[in-house]
């Protein structure tokens, strides 16, 4: 689709964001209005610190993300769970019938930010693992080994040969979700493989590979975990993302961190994308000549995963250029979104 071939303006059912981090505290108060502005509902990871591992931490975190909204936001947070060697089985049945906890969420100990307290084998994990398919909550995963002699490249491929098969031969009824998938290896798996089973798809990894971190220079607001991989891996995800099929839905993984904490000799994981998400999906899919495929990726196969009602209401998108902010305030510092300081050429009406 050339330029002239683009329509003015794209008009979809409100969409959600199915992975989302909105830290805490004064950080939070800086961040959930982005969120709140572009989506009706978002899965809210747990790896705050320290992390939500409790039904009574979730409830509690789920009332300081609703007193941070802005006035007459109807935004609702979906609340997950951190899972530990010692989540107890009881602990999800407390998380079902709270009505508010949607889903469990699996980090390898060590894979990624606030992580420390994540799962170390997760044999040890199996009794409440079983609860969670008795009762149909989803394990969204980081799909990542940390074994050191493993290339960081290729983690995510690795993790789903010594990982996700033999989890889902073990629990095959239990509905996963492989977040922020990042190559076609994991594209590929989520297509084909048998069960209840969904990925996210962040908008950064459909725009960006890993030159892009190395662009004249190391870029560390390209930097985040999984690590934006080769070419051939983004266009993967485009197909994946714009082919219609109802496992692959939106997941922004927004997840900032302070300027200091980027700029700097040892910087964070994670790309700040909560401001422009819609935008900059609306560009991915509107360079993949597949506008027609965003409102079941942003707005349908999410709710349907979940279980959940597809949003009342639309949103547009206009085709409009402006220029993003070269930082945005974050508590008692800034975070730098992603393309600062550059011209984006969608705008959400
Ligand atoms: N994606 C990231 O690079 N970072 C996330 C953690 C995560 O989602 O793995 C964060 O919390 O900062
Ligand atoms: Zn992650
Ligand atoms: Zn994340």
């Amino acid at each position: 689709m050339s330029e002239f071939d683009l329509p003015e303006s794209i008009t979809i059912t409100r969409p959600d964001d199915w992975h989302v981090h909105l830290r805490d505290g004064a950080h939070l108060g800086s961040v959930v209005a982005h969120t709140a502005a572009q989506f009706a509902r978002a899965i809210v990871m747990p790896n705050l610190k320290p992390p939500v591992t409790t039904t009574a931490a979730a409830a509690a975190y789920r009332d300081r993300i609703k007193a941070a909204l802005p006035q007459g936001s109807d935004f609702e947070p979906l609340m997950t769970l951190y899972l530990t060697d010692n989540t107890p089985p009881d602990e999800i049945r407390r998380a079902v019938d709270s009505g508010f906890i949607h889903a469990v969420k699996l980090y390898p100990a060590g894979a990624t930010t606030n992580s420390d307290a994540g799962v170390t084998d997760l044999r040890k994990c199996y009794a409440t693992l079983e609860v969670m398919q008795d009762l149909d909550l989803p394990l969204l995963v980081h799909g990542e080994v940390t074994d050191n002699d493993i290339d960081l490249f290729d983690r995510e491929a690795v993790f789903i040969e010594r990982v996700m098969r033999p989890l889902r031969r073990d629990l095959p009824a239990l509905p996963v979700v492989f977040e922020h998938i990042t190559t076609k290896d994991a594209a590929q798996y989520v297509a084909e493989a048998e069960g209840p089973i969904g990925a996210t798809i962040t908008a950064h990894h459909l725009l960006y590979n890993r030159n892009d971190i190395f662009r004249g220079g190391i870029r560390p607001h390209y930097y985040c975990l999984p690590v934006l991989k080769r070419e051939e891996h983004r266009l993967a995800l485009v197909t994946a993302a714009t082919s219609g099929d109802e496992r692959f839905f939106l997941g922004t993984d927004s997840a900032p961190h302070g300027i200091g904490a980027k700029e700097t000799s040892c910087g964070c994981a994670g790309c700040y994308t909560a401001l422009h998400a819609m935008e900059l999906y609306t560009e991915a899919f509107a360079r993949a000549g597949a506008l027609d495929k965003l409102e079941a990726f942003a707005s349908l196969n999410g709710p349907a995963f979940y279980g959940l009602p597809k949003n009342d209401g639309t949103v547009t998108l206009r085709r409009e250029t402006w220029t993003l902010p070269a930082t945005l305030p974050f508590g008692e510092t800034q975070v730098v979104p992603l393309n600062a300081g550059e011209p984006i050429g969608w705008k959400m009406a």
